[in-house]
């Protein structure tokens, strides 16, 4: 592990900052800085980062290539299956550090920002409770996790905001004092077991704005399962009002032929549409509904529809997510954490390098509520 410092310019403002990072292959923490990016949200909004850079950054960490090579971009398994980095690429990620710390690091500006407000939590699942795997069906997420997730949700309003469906999403958490919002929050359902969260007005909460698409979507399914039967290791999860078709255990020279013969399926629906995931390509009504509208949704539904004292915490891993940091932006409340292991273009203002991060980040934030519920003090593993 080596120390650099790195020094950043912000041509709007003219600030400059300068920070120490620690860098080895394979992290990277912002141990020091000199002008501290200001207090989260009432700031997730632009307004607390240095807008300048972030854009500039992230126009060069672009990948070339097309959608093949930012398939392969949206999940590298192993980070040490990353090339070796570059100086300009370690500027590069050091640059990106300094805009999204690591919401561990900025544990305590977070606690006081959020001063006075209400905290509601948003979880996505893969990527964020759980670990990336090649079997979707096996992305269980681990008993400790779990008991983290029940704690934080006896000290806040939790949320889980998934692609996938709603049943199986729940099937893996199996707690039943949440919100769950299934199929990119295309299905929500308030929580079933009474909580001192849950309002009388969400008693049987259940909102599903995509329902006409499902006769649509299951015969878009039985065509995808036909056509895939022929490619080795692709996989088609019905996820009840939308499709994932998985590439990752796919032989990437085929990723090409598979995407074209799912877009052959879609064009015949055009009240359909195709997004991308972490090695999956997402099959979707054209609807107007996306993470970030459940997000307002699921706000409303707990009564801070017009709140300024309300401070929601997203924390998600993927594309589908930026819809939620975006909302959390516009609204300036809040912030968003991204999960991530490398720079990504994101609107989310704080980053956690994967879900044991996010755990400690969780179990820090009961211990600081109610200090009670955890015996041992967390522990960074
Ligand atoms: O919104 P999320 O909860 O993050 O769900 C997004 C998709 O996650 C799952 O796929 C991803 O995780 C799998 C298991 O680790 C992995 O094999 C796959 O490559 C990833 O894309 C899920 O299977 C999808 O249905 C969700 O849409």
């Amino acid at each position: 592990m080596t120390n650099q410092n790195v020094v950043v310019s912000d041509t709007k403002s003219g600030i400059n900052m300068s920070i120490t990072v620690a860098v080895s292959n394979s992290s990277i923490f912002a141990t020091t800085a000199q002008k501290p990016p200001p207090a989260p949200g009432g700031g997730g909004g632009g307004g607390g980062y240095i807008s300048i850079s972030r854009k500039k950054i992230l126009k060069d960490l672009d990948v070339n290539g097309g959608w093949i090579e930012s398939m392969r971009a949206s999940s590298p398994t192993h980070v040490k299956s990353l090339p070796s980095l570059s100086a300009s690429d370690d500027h590069h990620q050091n640059s990106w550090m300094l805009h999204h710390p690591s919401a561990l690091d900025m544990f305590d500006q977070i606690i006081e920002a959020s001063k006075g407000k209400q905290i509601v939590m948003f979880l996505d699942y893969d990527g964020t409770l759980s670990p990336i795997v090649e079997d979707p069906d096996k992305a269980f997420m681990s008993e400790a996790m779990r008991k983290t997730v029940k704690k934080l949700a006896s000290c806040f309003p939790t949320a889980i905001v998934s692609g996938r469906c709603r049943d199986k999403v729940y099937g893996f958490i199996r707690l039943a004092e949440l919100y769950y919002a299934g199929s990119h929050g295309m299905d929500i359902k308030g929580p079933t077991k009474s909580s001192k969260f849950k309002k009388a007005v969400n008693q049987g909460l259940l909102f599903q704005p995509a329902s006409e698409f499902l006769p649509m979507i299951d015969e878009v399914y039985q065509q995808l399962v036909e056509k895939m039967k022929s490619t080795p290791g692709a996989k088609v999860e019905n996820n009840k009002f939308c499709i994932s078709v998985h590439f990752r255990c796919v032989d990437e020279k085929q990723w090409n032929d598979l995407a074209q013969e799912v877009k052959s399926v879609v064009k015949e629906y055009p009240m359909l549409r195709l997004t991308q995931g972490r090695k999956v390509l997402e099959i979707r009504p054209t609807i107007k509904w996306d993470k970030g509208k459940a997000l307002e949704f699921l706000l409303e539904s707990l009564g801070y529809a017009n709140c300024s004292d309300v401070f929601p915490i997203y924390i998600g891993d993927d594309r589908t997510d930026e819809d939620a940091f975006k909302v959390l932006r516009e609204r300036n409340q809040g912030f968003g954490i991204l999960v991530s292991k490398i720079p990504k273009d994101t609107h989310a203002s704080y980053s956690l390098r994967e879900p044991s991060e996010v755990m400690y980040f969780l179990q820090r934030l009961v211990q600081w509520k109610r200090p009670s519920l955890l015996r041992r003090r967390p522990c960074r593993v």
